[in-house]
């Protein structure tokens, strides 16, 4: 793992990032390895490709569009404390995300960032405060979302049924999504087949599916090369600009000044 950070960090200084950027992604990438326990090449890929992708978000694409009109309120969450046992995680947070806005939730590992997309989706039950949901809801959760013994596309029908489409309609909008993210979808692939990456475009897809007013995208893009990485920050502004409601759990600060608002839960966390 050190072998792998520390040319993670000479590539992100060849790309030209500062120290300071250098270090905030190398100890992020650092804190989830340890967490998780999974391989660097697993999490991020080869590190030349990771810091090509980090690079290229900085002052990337697609600021908002000139005279860009953001909609009604879709998520409003209201003093949401959340404990587990004594320990709270989440303490009076509070987020608003109109129609066309995309707003961050960041934080140190454990700073519940989870936890309160969750409790947005309807999975995990507040001690206190209230969520409303105006639309329809798309979740892509950090792990699962995917079953191992179903294809893509039986995914696409199975969960395109509990959004009102039906087999064809669901079908057709599952690689619709899929193809958005540049993957093309096998015949009879088994999603335990697929790789990390690629499990995570079908997640994405399948939040996607029924055109959601309200989508949650907890680091939906964990596993991505390069190039769908680009796509999916692409997508997220197509999304937005499409009217959708967007929350996305991110730990790439360079994101953060395209998104309309940063909530950060580590001082809810360190205050705990
Ligand atoms: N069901 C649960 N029971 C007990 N503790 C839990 C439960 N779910 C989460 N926690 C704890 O709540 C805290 C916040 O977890 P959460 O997964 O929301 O953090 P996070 O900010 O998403 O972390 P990461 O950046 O590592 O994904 C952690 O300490 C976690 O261990």
């Amino acid at each position: 793992m050190d072998g792998w950070l520390a040319a993670l960090a000479a590539e992100l200084h060849r790309h030209g990032l500062g120290s300071d950027l250098t270090g905030h992604v190398v100890a992020e990438a650092a804190a989830h390895l340890r967490d998780s326990g999974e391989s660097p090449l697993a999490a991020f890929g080869p590190p030349d490709t990771y810091a090509a992708a980090v690079a290229a978000s900085v002052g990337g694409p697609t600021p908002a569009p000139p005279g860009r009109v953001v909609g009604p309120v879709r998520l409003a969450v209201r003093g949401i404390t959340k404990r587990y046992r004594r320990r709270t995680v989440l303490a009076d947070v509070d987020l608003t995300v109109r129609a066309g806005e995309v707003a961050a939730v960041i934080g140190a590992n454990g700073s519940g960032k989870s936890t309160l997309l969750r409790i947005c989706a309807g999975l995990a039950r507040p001690d206190r405060g209230t969520v409303r949901i105006d639309g329809r809801l798309g979740y892509c959760p950090q792990d699962g979302g995917v079953s191992d013994f179903l294809t893509a596309d039986e995914h696409f029908v199975l969960i395109g049924a509990g959004r009102g489409l039906d087999r064809s309609a669901a079908r057709r909008a599952g690689l619709g999504q899929a193809t958005a993210l540049d993957w093309a979808p096998k015949p009879g692939v088994l999603a335990r087949h697929l790789s990390g990456g690629t499990r995570q475009k079908l997640n994405l897809s399948l939040a996607r599916l029924g055109t959601p007013d309200v989508l949650l995208l907890d680091e939906p893009y964990q596993g991505f090369d390069r190039g769908s990485y680009l796509d999916f920050w692409h997508q997220v502004w197509r999304w937005r600009d499409g009217g959708t409601a967007i929350v996305v759990v991110t730990h790439l600060l360079n994101q953060l000044d395209r998104v309309d608002t940063v909530l950060d839960l580590t001082r809810a966390e360190a205050a705990a």
